[in-house]
């Protein structure tokens, strides 16, 4: 990726950053209108990416949400940035603290580093939602919708285990196309795409050396408020 050059201004919660795109970034797939950058960070970037995000889970550990139906969800999550995605039997929304009471840590620069690259917008995000996926967690049919200007973009990016990643349409049902997300791959819900419902079907365990583990991390990014 070449590098970004971004000034960052923060204005109250509001954060903008003056873009300049790399013009040569195009994506090597796009599916239902969803770019899909393949292996954009290489196999040093994810491991530096991990590492900071290993940091994040030390400070704000990964809880397990439920649903406002008081189901367990599959996979674990925590937040880095202004605020943090979470659930519970009052509902989804977006919480200025962790659960435990911790402030979230900030969103590392290589992450805001994708952003810039893909996003295409003048804002930065304020959230960034970290899901661990084990082996056998999913991702229901679900759209990212809890966001107060959803002209805005989120940008998603993979590490570990390869996933099964569903895009349907604006409302539920109908036809759907799914692809496999590897490890460094970043996609962009936008534009028309933006609300389109998406989900994870299942991971393919073992196809990653990068987390000992096993096991996937996505994270997404979104400007929240
Ligand atoms: O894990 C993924 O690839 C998708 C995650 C997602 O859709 C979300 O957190 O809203
Ligand atoms: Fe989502």
């Amino acid at each position: 990726m070449a590098l970004q050059v971004a000034i960052r201004r923060c204005f109250g919660e509001k954060c903008v950053t003056k873009v300049i795109t790399d013009p040569d970034l195009t994506p090597d797939l796009t599916i239902r209108g969803v770019p899909i950058y393949r292996g954009l960070l290489d196999a040093t970037a994810q491991a530096a990416m991990l590492e900071k995000l290993r940091e994040i889970v030390a400070l704000a550990p990964l809880f397990r949400p439920v649903t406002s139906r008081g189901k367990e969800m599959s996979v674990r999550m925590t937040s880095a940035g202004c605020c943090g995605w979470v659930s519970d039997q009052r509902g989804y929304r977006y919480e200025d603290r962790h659960p435990g009471g911790m402030d979230w840590p900030p969103i590392p620069d290589s992450v805001l580093e994708v952003w810039r690259a893909v996003s295409g917008t003048d804002r930065l995000p304020d959230s960034c939602l970290i899901n661990f996926y084990e082996d056998s967690a999913r991702m229901g049919m679900h759209q990212d919708r809890d966001e107060v200007d959803l002209e805005q973009p989120v940008v998603s990016i993979s590490l570990g285990d390869d996933a099964l990643f569903r895009v349907g349409n604006l409302t539920r049902g109908g036809k759907t196309e799914s692809v496999w997300l590897s490890s460094g791959d970043v996609l962009v819900l936008s534009g028309e795409a933006r609300l389109l419902f998406h989900g994870v079907d299942r991971l393919r365990p073992g196809s990653s050396q990068l987390l000992p583990k096993g096991g996937r991390i996505n994270l997404t990014m979104r400007v929240a408020r």
